[in-house]
């Protein structure tokens, strides 16, 4: 049998922790600002914290190439609102370039998306999620602070001409806010070829009040799906902890991540680089661990994934958040989501 290639004493193998997951997903924050002032997220905007450097395109091609030897083939590009990097295309060459990534998605607040979709489309971008709360303006309005909805849904219209292989639109269940919503999400997929993702709201450094007040167990919306003949899915090897449904008489499809759910934690897939070049083995652990030192050169690559395997090793089983635990998550945005 073959032996994996060395580089140096570093093995080039996979990247798996003390659970038997594998890690072939890589969530890659580039910056923390945001335009917009989501209310479970940044209810008062973004606030610098003094003069915030974010990972350099340099910097960016080291982590990628050094995750690409490690197995990582996905890597979504995040933030903050990602799309407010003026070289935001130039980072997408940059992952795209690397032949190791199979896979180059993004997540943003769609705000960009009328007037770049086919620009990031031929760099190679081939995945979009935008986040869309409510279908109704005033909500959007509500919930995002932004008066945007119209330019956020002629931008996914834009992305499903661009011929992206997959438009996905994030929704976080937010009660007494967009909850009444759930009849036009539905009706908008019946003919539309988009999967729409229910996030159920996890409790951040915002606190436990807004928690409290807006909480929506994603539990109900799925036995409410079952009851109306949609089907779970067979989850498929790229899903990670979503929970995917579908109903032949409807081309888009219906995504579940519920965090406060039994073993979501069991098919965990990713890991997470903030902006600051910080690895994060959890969206809630307590600390990051610095990577910066080691994205200067490509001559640091072996030594960088040797700290990669040495952390995987401490990844934790879940999160603690049943405990009131949010780590050092004070809002998403800090981390990517
Ligand atoms: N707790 C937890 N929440 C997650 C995880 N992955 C995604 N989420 C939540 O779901 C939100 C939406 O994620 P997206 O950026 O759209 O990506 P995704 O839904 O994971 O999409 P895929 O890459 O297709 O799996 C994130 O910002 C988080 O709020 C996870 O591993 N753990
Ligand atoms: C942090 S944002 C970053 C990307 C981009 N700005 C956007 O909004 O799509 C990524 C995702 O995190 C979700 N999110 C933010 N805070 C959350 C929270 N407290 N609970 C659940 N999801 C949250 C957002 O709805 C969004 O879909
Ligand atoms: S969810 Fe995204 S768009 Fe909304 S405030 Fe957070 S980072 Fe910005
Ligand atoms: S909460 Fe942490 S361990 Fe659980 S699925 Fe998300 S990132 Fe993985």
């Amino acid at each position: 049998m073959l032996s994996p290639p060395t580089l140096g004493k570093v093995i080039m193998s996979q990247l798996q922790d003390s659970f038997g997951r594998k890690f072939h997903y890589l969530r890659m924050s580039v910056t923390d600002v945001c335009n917009f002032k989501c209310s479970y997220c940044l209810p008062d905007g973004y606030h610098p914290d003094g003069k915030p450097k974010f990972l350099s395109l340099n910097e960016i091609e080291n982590l990628v190439s050094a995750f690409g030897q490690v197995g990582t083939q996905k890597i979504r590009i995040t933030g903050g609102e990602p799309t407010l990097r003026k070289d935001f295309t130039d980072i997408i060459r940059v992952v795209a370039d690397n032949p190791h990534i199979k896979n180059i998605a993004t997540t943003t607040n769609g705000y960009r998306l009328e007037k770049h979709a086919q620009e990031w489309f031929d760099a190679g971008l081939r995945r979009i999620n935008v986040s869309v709360d409510s279908l109704d303006p005033k909500m959007f309005y509500q919930i995002t602070g932004e008066n945007k909805f119209d330019e956020v849904m002629r931008g996914i219209d834009a992305a499903l001409t661009a011929g992206f292989e997959r438009v996905k639109i994030n929704a976080v269940l937010l009660k007494g806010l967009n909850d009444k919503d759930l009849p036009r999400f539905l009706h908008w997929i019946k003919n539309t070829p988009i999967d729409l993702r229910f996030i159920e709201l996890m409790e951040t450094g915002l606190g436990r009040e807004y928690f409290e007040a807006h909480h929506l167990a994603g539990a109900d919306i799925k036995a409410q799906l079952l009851a109306d003949g949609w089907h779970l899915d067979t989850p498929s090897a790229d899903d990670g902890p979503a929970q995917n449904f579908s109903r032949s008489d409807y081309k888009g499809r219906i995504g579940l991540i519920m965090p406060y759910a039994n073993n979501f934690c069991a098919s965990c897939n990713r890991l997470r680089v903030s902006a600051k070049g910080k690895l994060h083995l959890c969206l809630f652990t307590e600390s990051g661990v610095d990577l910066r030192d080691l994205l200067q050169h490509s001559s640091q690559q072996a030594e960088l994934i040797e700290r990669l395997h040495g952390q995987l090793a401490q990844k934790k089983e879940t999160h603690y958040l049943h405990q009131g635990i949010t780590g050092v998550t004070q809002h998403l945005a800090s981390i990517g989501g």
